[in-house]
């Protein structure tokens, strides 16, 4: 497979090398010593006729425990790209799944062109002389990839060729990786905190109902931040992005963070803050996230009382300011305060706000790079504003109930219709309730191998109407429960009015008893002193 020269010399040079030196050893004209110089004069005779070059690239570093990040990405390529022309071939099995990859056997040699020129690949691997007995039979092997090419092209292939390779080499991996999907659990030990499954969600922007031009719009902001390397770099800053997801239970939440991984090939951590025992611990899990990964804190709002945290000690604070305070009221003060502690004491998470947010935006959080982090509530609202706030929470996407676009496009897709007489009375429905596309797609979808399209859009629109009466019920409801409040309200002020009043007579009958009284012992002191 060697250009035919390249061969020849190859093996001219070993067999003159080699003859001269057995020779040499069985006259014993020359002490053994001698061997290793001949060789290397004869190396170096050979190379001055010998047009190509070698590039070898050892699997292993130098010092042996590190795998050569150049020898994976290398393989990648020449599994996809030029195991096509090999004849021996070993097959390999993928960890965490069933199917099977092919790579070159050992010592097979393969061609490849690059720009037109022609160059040669070969994997080799190389076997200590000494005679050794190991439990592992194959860990002193050695194996490498030899790159062959002629001397003239030295400078392309040094400096576009090898790193062509060692890119493609680098998408291929990242492609064809199978991605992870990580949560973390409460720490023993010095074990990592994060475990891990195969992520297999199957969603992807393409059945995600939503606005078609927030969608794009989002799908652009998401690759645009895969390719902004070196605009944070320029711009000092770290390589991620937040994003916070919003909207009522079933609107496409969750589905969209799994369909931003599918999208940038990310893994994905699910990050549960009730697990997470303190600040350190939140600070141990995201060293220890990879990059090219989405982190997600799930219904934030539920995940910690961060809200409530920071209201308080304003709240405290305020009344801190405030002077004059009875005796009485600082008593329940300081009882509220050890309630408190002793709450604190009992939570099992004692991650702060402030600890978030450092994990968010601290100095920590730019180890590792091309991040996002998602954060997803049902109550925007209740959320602090120091955690959502701009640089933090780079995009706000509100997702919200099945619109009449939403709703075509999940025609589409449980129902591969674009259009039916139906739909006039959907939209109405639709635009006068409101309904979560998680709902709109479970009526929409087939029940039985009987349900046509039409029974399918009928239970649909029963479950609207429905939905419509329910909404029209707990309307009346909780008027009712407003007018009963109301009510309630007026009787408290009334009967608060009746009370200050008694209690003022009250005041005042007793205050003018005091003055009597205090007029009396003055006088009498008066008196006294005279
Ligand atoms: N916009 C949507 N497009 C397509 N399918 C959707 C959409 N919204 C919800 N669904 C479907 O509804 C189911 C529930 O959606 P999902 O779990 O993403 O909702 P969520 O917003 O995360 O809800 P929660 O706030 O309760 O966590 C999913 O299985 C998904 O198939
Ligand atoms: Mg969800």
């Amino acid at each position: 497979m060697l250009p035919p020269m390249a061969d020849m010399m190859t093996k001219m040079s070993s067999a003159i090398g080699g003859l001269l030196i057995a020779y040499a050893m069985f006259q014993n004209y020359f002490p053994y010593e001698l061997g290793g110089p001949i060789k290397r004069y004869t190396q170096k005779f050979i190379s001055f006729f010998y047009p190509y070059i070698e590039i070898t690239f050892p699997e292993y570093h130098g010092d042996g425990f590190e795998r050569s990040k150049a020898y994976a990405a290398i393989q990648r390529y020449l599994n996809a790209n030029s195991t096509k022309h090999a004849k021996r071939l070993q097959a390999n099995v993928v960890r965490d799944t069933e199917s099977i990859v092919l790579s070159m056997a050992e010592h097979e040699e393969v061609t490849d062109e690059y720009e037109g020129i022609k160059l040669w690949w070969a994997s080799s691997v190389t076997t200590p002389d000494r005679q050794s007995i190991s439990f592992y039979p194959r860990e002193d092997e050695k194996r490498y990839f030899k790159l062959t090419f002629h001397k003239r092209y030295r400078d392309l292939i040094t400096n576009n060729y090898l790193k062509h390779v060692l890119d493609q080499g680098k998408a291929i991996t990242v492609r064809e990786r199978r991605r992870k999907l990580y949560t973390n659990h409460k720490s023993e030990g010095c074990e990592s905190m994060w475990s891990h499954v195969i992520f297999e969600h199957p969603a992807s922007f393409d059945t995600l109902a939503m606005d078609p031009r927030k969608k794009q719009e989002i799908v652009n902001d998401l690759i645009n931040f895969t390719n902004s390397k070196d605009y944070y770099a320029k711009i000092g800053k770290a390589w991620k992005r937040g994003y916070l997801l919003y909207g009522p239970p079933g609107t496409g939440k969750s589905t969209m963070i799994a369909a931003m991984a599918n999208l940038l090939k990310y893994d994905v951590y699910d990050l549960e803050l009730t697990a997470v025992k303190d600040n350190t611990e939140l600070r141990k899990l995201l060293i220890d996230t990879a990059s090219k990964s989405i982190i997600v804190i799930e219904d934030i709002d539920c995940s910690l009382d961060l809200t409530g945290q920071r209201e308080k000690k304003k709240a405290d604070k305020k009344e801190g300011y405030q002077n004059g305070k009875k005796k009485d009221e600082e008593k329940d003060q300081i009882k509220e305060k050890l309630k408190e502690l002793e709450e604190e004491k009992n939570k099992t998470s004692q991650v702060t706000l402030s600890g978030l947010l450092n994990f968010i935006d601290g100095l920590w959080s730019a180890c590792g790079s091309e991040r996002l982090i998602v954060f997803t509530t049902n109550y925007v609202e209740k959320l602090d504003p120091a955690l959502i706030r701009r640089g933090r929470m780079d995009m706000r996407i509100e997702l919200s109930y099945c619109g009449f676009e939403a709703f075509k496009f999940l025609a589409k897709n449980y129902l591969d219709i674009d259009s039916h007489e139906l739909f006039a009375t959907v939209r109405q429905q639709l635009e006068e309730t409101k309904m979560a596309p998680a709902d709109v797609a479970e009526n929409l979808m087939p029940k039985s191998g009987s349900d046509d399209v039409e029974t399918c859009l009928r239970r649909l629109m029963k479950a609207l109407e429905e939905a419509k009466e329910e909404e029209r019920r707990k309307a009346e409801e909780e008027e009712k429960q407003k007018e009963g409040e109301e009510e309630g309200k007026k009787k408290e002020m009334e009967n608060g009015k009746h009370e200050k009043l008694e209690n003022e007579v009250k005041e005042n009958g007793e205050a003018n008893k005091g003055s009597d009284e205090g007029e009396n012992l003055e006088n009498g002191g008066i008196e006294n002193g005279k």
